[in-house]
Formats: structure tokens, sequence, C-alpha cells
């Protein structure tokens, strides 16, 4: 049996979510610079465990808040699918503080607009851009004890630049979608890149 997991990547303007997704499922990174204008849809399918799993993964533009209903979500192009996503990756940059807090208030409005009965979808928060930790502004232990005791969402920092942490961060979202069988997802997963590329289409 195949399952869909819908993944929506948000995060405000330049914090790396292209970057992340375009690391996970091509092994690239670019220095340039392009702003997302709309949403794009990535449809890769990964192995795990011997089973095979598509992921709908969707990166969005950054958006002004969080859409309150159906209504609104359809109303608005960019933010098309977000509501009924199965779990959502919040990035922020680890050297831009008003990143974070968009991230927090968007995390805030998707714990009070989500429809009744899907609060338990999961939110992993990723603190990007590793690589330039000179230059961060909260300090990890901070972010991370605010993430994972109060929030109880997970956290995770990685470097799209350098691949570092991306594998992992896929496959704890994974791990916690509840797919069953993938108590070994972190091995399994990597096979990713032999994948249905020609699946993946930008819409
Ligand atoms: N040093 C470093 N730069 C990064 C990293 N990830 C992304 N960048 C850079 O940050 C810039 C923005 O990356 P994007 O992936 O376009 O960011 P985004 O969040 O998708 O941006 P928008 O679509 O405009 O919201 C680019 O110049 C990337 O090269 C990282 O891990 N480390």
């Amino acid at each position: 049996m195949v399952t869909t997991f819908k993944i929506a990547v948000l995060g405000a303007q330049g914090v790396g979510k292209s970057a992340i997704v375009r690391q996970f499922l091509y092994n690239e990174f670019s220095e340039v610079c392009v702003p997302t204008k709309a949403r794009r849809v990535y449809l890769p399918a990964v192995v795990m465990n011997g089973h095979v799993h598509d992921l709908q993964i969707l990166d969005f533009p950054p958006i002004a808040s969080f859409p309150v209903n159906t209504l609104q979500e359809w109303a608005d192009t960019c933010c098309r699918g977000l509501r009924s996503a199965h779990a959502y990756i919040l990035v922020y940059d680890i050297c831009c503080f008003d990143s974070f807090e968009y991230i927090k208030t968007l995390r805030q409005q998707i714990l009070e607009t989500r429809v009744i009965g899907t609060t338990d979808t999961p939110i992993i928060i990723v603190g990007n851009k590793r690589d330039l930790q000179k230059g961060r502004v909260i300090p990890r232990w901070n972010v991370s004890n605010l993430v994972k005791k109060t929030w109880k969402c997970g956290y995770i920092e990685c470097s799209a630049k350098y691949n570092w942490h991306i594998l992992l961060l896929f496959s704890e979202l994974l791990k916690s979608v509840g797919c069953a069988r993938c108590k070994h997802v972190h091995t399994a997963i990597r096979f990713q890149g032999a994948l249905r590329r020609n699946r993946c289409t930008i819409m």
C-alpha cells in the first residue's frame, strides 16, 4: 500500500526553505537567492524499509498569516493545501531574530485555526544556516528548550548549504507523522536519491 504524506514548508523570506527541499531532493545548493513567488509542489517518493511512500512537499512563499478557514485558504492561491497538510516544517534562520518571531506567530496560528481533530499534526521547528553559527542570535539551548518542552515540537538545526542534518530532518518528520513501519527510517531513506525523480514536478 502506498501512503501519501503532505508536508508544508513555511518560514520567513530567505531562511532557506527552498534550499532545504532542493538539497533533500536533488543534493544541490545554490548561493543565488531567488525568492519563491508561488507555491511549489514536489512529488517525490521515498523507500523506507522496503515500502514506497509518496510525499507531497509544498514549498510556500512567505505567507501573511495562516488561513483561518478553507474559504480563505482557497481565496489565496499561495495558501492552497496548507490546512490539510499532514506535517509542518517551520524554518527560521539562526542568524535572524525576526525569522524566529515569524515562525512563533505561525505556529500559534496553526494551533488556533486547524480544524478540530487535527491538532496532533506534527510541527518541526528547523533552525537553518547552522554553518553561520557565529552569527547566531538566540542561544541554541534557549530555542531548543522552548520548542521541545513548551511547544512540544521537534527541533532540528541544519545547514542546507552543507547538507547537514537535512536527511535527519525528513526522517524525523516521517517518523512523527506516524509511519508505523519507519522505525529504521534513517537508514532506509538514504535511497531517496534514486527515487522517481521524474515525478518531482514544479507546478
Ligand atoms: N550559508 C547558508 N546559506 C543558505 C543556507 N540555506 C540557504 N541559504 C542561502 O539563503 C538564501 C535564501 O535561500 P532560499 O532557499 O531561496 O530561501 P527561501 O526561504 O526559500 O526564500 P523565499 O522563497 O524568498 O522565502 C540563498 O542565497 C541561499 O543560498 C544555509 O544553510 N547556509
